[in-house]
């Protein structure tokens, strides 16, 4: 008997962390009702409800980037001192991590419109549950909840 140790293989590589940063926003309206849009066919989580936002552009500060998407993608024009910080979301996908800051935005200057061709919709905090949206976004509903007590 040798007590030479069974050879063993060696310890699987970690896969490397590719991390994406994207900032969203809970607009609100005079009810306390927050904007949803439907993920677009063909986009990665297609048919789920998200809050309009996206990913930050190289060099790009988060609160600019969120003003220009929600330019893009809704055609409201917001100032920076309207954009309150209100949690984030830090969700494990498959292929990436996801690090989200929520704002929250009650002012802005022109009408929402889905420039996008995406479906919107203004729900109550208490109702977003009945709209199936990412799983990163799950643990926010119950902050905008909180909003409202
Ligand atoms: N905007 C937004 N993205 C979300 C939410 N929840 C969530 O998991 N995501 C994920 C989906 C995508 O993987 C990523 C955002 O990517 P995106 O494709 O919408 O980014 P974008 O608006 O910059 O669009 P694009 O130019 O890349 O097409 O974040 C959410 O509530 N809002
Ligand atoms: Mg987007």
């Amino acid at each position: 008997m040798s007590d030479v140790a069974p050879q063993s293989l060696p310890p699987a590589a970690p896969k490397p962390l590719r991390m994406v940063l994207v900032v969203a926003c809970a607009l609100l309206d005079a009810d306390g009702r927050v904007l949803i849009a439907k993920r677009p066919e063909g986009k990665a989580l297609a048919g789920l409800w998200e809050f309009p936002g996206g990913k930050l552009e190289a060099g790009e500060r988060p609160e600019a980037a969120l003003i220009r998407e929600l330019h893009e993608e809704l055609g409201i024009t917001v100032k920076e001192a309207c954009l309150a910080p209100l949690t984030f979301a830090s969700h494990a996908y498959d292929d990436f991590h996801l690090l989200m800051p929520l704002y929250v935005c009650r002012r802005w200057d022109g009408f929402v419109s889905a420039r996008e061709g995406q479906e919107l919709k203004w729900v109550a905090p208490a109702r977003l549950r009945d709209y199936p949206m990412p799983p990163a976004d799950e643990p926010l509903i119950p902050h905008l909840i909180a909003l409202q007590a």
